[in-house]
Parts: structure tokens; sequence; C-alpha cells
């Protein structure tokens, strides 16, 4: 694989594993479960309009009991919200599903951001390549996210091969859909929320096994 420009870059096509973060996690139970399931990282929801909003009072407890990569989900924070949660909680990525400023993600650890994308796609690669873990491709909601909506495939598959950061896909994905997505756009990541919900903030448990497993496995043979 080579970007435009005829930049190779070595990228994880064809392999196994892909990168699995189970967001919307409101539990101890939850979060064990997909930590023993394989999940890569957790999202935990710190957007108090969200059914999977995660009180600080409650994350602090939660969070330093589940031993896996940590992920705050926020929706244009101001400054002094970060610096709390950057104080009070172990945070090990930071996501930013609104429309921060670079300002704002620069106050954050360089490297450790996965900037959601909103159009126009290209502008903001461009504005926060230097800061982010990973850009996160969901699908538009006037909720934010955690929508159930799928994104656009072939829109992700397109910002994928065209540029060299790692993409996470999410929105809308489920244990009946994700293989073909996997296939269809070979992500460096994805992202669930809803698609192993029983209802808002709780996990189903097959499903949540369903899903992790299925990515997992290869989604085509390994070159
Ligand atoms: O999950 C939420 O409720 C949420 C609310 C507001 C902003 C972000 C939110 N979730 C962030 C995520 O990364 C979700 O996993 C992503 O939006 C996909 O959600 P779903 O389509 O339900 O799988």
């Amino acid at each position: 694989m080579s970007n435009s420009d005829g930049t190779v870059f070595d990228y994880p096509i064809g392999k196994a594993k892909v990168w699995v973060k189970i967001c919307g996690i409101t539990s101890y139970e939850d979060g064990q479960l997909a930590i023993e399931y394989g999940a890569d990282a957790l999202g935990f929801v710190f957007y108090p309009q969200s059914p999977r909003y995660l009180p600080l009072s409650q994350a602090s407890n939660l969070l330093s009991r589940l031993n896996i990569l940590k992920v705050a989900v926020l929706v244009n924070p101001s400054l002094e919200e970060v610096e709390i949660l950057k104080k009070e909680l172990p945070i090990d990525l930071w996501q930013l599903h609104g429309e921060e400023s670079l300002a704002l993600g620069h106050r954050l650890p360089r490297g450790k951001i996965i900037k959601a994308l909103r159009p126009p796609f290209e502008q903001k690669i461009k504005e926060w390549a230097d800061c982010t873990f990973a850009f996160l491709l969901d699908s538009p909601s006037e909720k934010w996210g955690g929508s159930g909506k799928p994104f656009d495939w072939g829109k992700a598959s397109l910002l994928r091969q065209h540029y060299s950061y790692p993409f996470i896909l999410a929105g809308g994905l489920n244990p009946d859909n994700i293989q073909r997505a996997l296939r269809e756009v070979e992500p460096f990541g994805v992202d669930v929320s809803s698609g192993v919900e029983k209802y808002p903030g709780k996990k189903d448990k097959k499903k949540l096994l369903d899903f992790i497993e299925k990515c997992k496995k290869p989604t085509h043979p390994v070159s």
C-alpha cells in the first residue's frame, strides 16, 4: 500500500488483529467482560447528555479497577473539565467527539488523542495529524455519538487508502455487519457502543463476545 503521494507505509492490512474499542462502559462487570473477551480499549463517556454518561464520582473507582487502555470520550469539553479529568482519572487516550479547537487538543498529551472527524475530513486530518493517536470515523448525529447509525464505509475506505494515519471505524457496527465492515474498510480499529448492548449503558454478553470474536478472526487470508 502507498499514499497518493507515493509514500509507502506498513499497514496491518489482512492481519487477523484489528484494534477493538468497546465504548459506553458504565460498570465493572461490563468492562471486565470486554477485557476477558479480548477488547483492546474501553471507552467511558463523560458527555452528560449521553445515556451512557459516567459521572466523575463513579469513574475513579471503576477505571482504577479495569486493567486495559482507558479512553475518555468528550464532546466540546471546557479546558477546566479536561484539567479535572486529567487530575482525577487514569486516562490513556482522549477521544474528542465534538468540534473541539486545536488549542484544546494541544492541552492534551501529544499522540494520545482520538479525534472524531466530521466533514471537511481533509482539513481536519491536516490540522490534527500531529497530535492524534488515531482518527475516528463516526456517523453524523445530533446526539454527537452512540447513534447506532452506520458510517459511509465507501468513504471510510477511500480515506484509509489515501492517508497513512490509523483510522478507527465507528457507527452502527454490530456482530452481524462487522466482518463485512472489516473487509470493505480494512481499518486500523473499530469502535462500538449500541451494537453490543441490551439497552443504553448495559452491554449484552453474547453480542459482546460475538463482536469481539469476529474482529479477531482473519477477514481474509493473511498474505
Ligand atoms: O456512546 C455515546 O452515547 C456517545 C455520546 C456522545 C458522544 C460520543 C458517544 N460515543 C462515542 C463512541 O465512540 C461510540 O462508540 C460511537 O459513537 C459509535 O456508537 P454506536 O453507533 O452506538 O456504536
